[in-house]
């Protein structure tokens, strides 16, 4: 139903009748990886780690308190706005957990943010936004000590042949085609991760769950496994580089369709963990926040980053453009 996400034509009718034919296939997927998600798990459990690090690393603005927003499952934003007028917040950063930034994720979700916020459903808070931090150095160094850990199943004298698979999740040809930046983010991330491990590996950036009949942007996670098992390149590592924690397109899609398939293949194929509670990942993510405050109170940075102020050159949702007017405003 999401318009900022994917417009359809007739979406009021078209959307309930797409999501009703797909909730069969996925409740079965969410069934064979335990019986739901664990997203909201893991990211209370990085926001508590995270506050707890941020009222020692930043003391000026202690107490600090989490909240998650999420855009399609409960805590929805609409009611996590309400406990945040409830609880009589004054200051809130929103940082989006999608580490680059694309209009389909964390510009979907500023947009919901925005309509709450417009709304009155969040009473009075000014408001920053930490919108992209797919090059933070403790991200990085997170991504590459778990590319380590599933290096280190593989023998020794093989190691270095081992091909590093960064698979994100695909975008519609369409979102790329309108300029959006997250296709850029998510090679800049892989880059980096690449840097800080010295380029020890052969590596690629593939996609994957792409979902409906459009066209979306490739090569496909599924395909590339298939294309190096005919080349021989059979010892393979999943890299998930744009999810912060699992789900299930890293324990359904990954772990259960395409480790099973590389290894009816002849393949010996790892995954590299997700992030989960990595505490250098957690580090990570109260560094982002306390770097983020100290320059906002010193006045090196404004409610929003320079980027965010650009919208797409083919964008032509109006939301984007008042959303951003709002954040640039601190949320005013
Ligand atoms: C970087 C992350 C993501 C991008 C980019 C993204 C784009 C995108 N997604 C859909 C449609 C669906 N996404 C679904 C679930 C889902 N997607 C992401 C991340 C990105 N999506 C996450 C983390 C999850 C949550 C999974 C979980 O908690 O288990 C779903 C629902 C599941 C399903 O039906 O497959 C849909 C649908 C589109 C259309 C899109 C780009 C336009
Ligand atoms: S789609 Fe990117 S700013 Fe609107
Ligand atoms: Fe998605």
């Amino acid at each position: 139903m999401d318009g900022d996400l994917i417009p359809l034509p007739f979406q009021r009718v078209l959307a309930p009748f797409i999501a009703k034919r797909r909730t069969p296939q996925i409740e079965k997927q969410y069934a064979d990886i335990g019986g739901g998600s664990p997203i909201l798990r893991y990211t209370d459990s990085q926001g508590a780690g995270m506050c707890e690090l941020l009222d020692e690393l930043h003391p000026e603005t202690a107490p600090h308190k989490h909240y998650v927003a999420f855009r399609y499952a409960k805590p929805l934003t609409q009611e996590t706005a309400r406990r945040m007028k409830e609880d009589g917040v004054k200051r809130a950063i929103a940082f989006t957990q999608y580490p680059q930034y694309s209009c389909s994720t964390t510009g979907s979700s500023l947009n919901e943010l925005f309509r709450r916020g417009r709304a009155g459903e969040m009473g009075d808070i000014e408001w920053s936004v930490i919108d992209r931090w797919g090059t933070h150095p403790g991200f990085i160094e997170a991504v590459s000590q778990n590319i380590e850990v599933a290096l280190s199943k593989f023998e020794p004298s093989r190691r270095s042949d081992v091909v590093l698979l960064f698979s994100a999740h695909s975008l519609p040809m369409s979102v790329v085609n309108r300029g959006d930046p997250y296709v850029l983010e998510v090679s800049v991330s892989v880059n980096a991760v690449m840097d800080r491990l010295g380029h020890s590996n052969p590596f690629r950036l593939v996609w994957q769950s792409q979902v409906g009949p459009s066209a979306w942007l490739g090569m496909q996670t599924g395909d590339a496994i298939k294309g190096l098992a005919r080349l021989g390149k059979k010892e393979v590592i999943l890299v998930p580089i744009a999810f912060t924690s699992d789900h299930i397109e890293t324990l359904y899609e990954l772990d259960i369709e395409y480790m099973k398939e590389g290894r009816e293949l002849g393949m010996e194929i790892h995954r590299a963990e997700s992030l989960n509670e990595s505490p250098v990942f957690i580090r990570a993510l109260a560094d982002i926040v306390a770097q983020h405050l100290s320059d906002y109170s010193l006045g090196n940075i404004g409610p929003t980053s320079v980027q965010m102020g650009l919208r797409c050159p083919g964008c032509i949702n109006a939301t984007c453009g008042q959303q951003k007017h709002w954040f640039a405003r601190g949320g005013r």
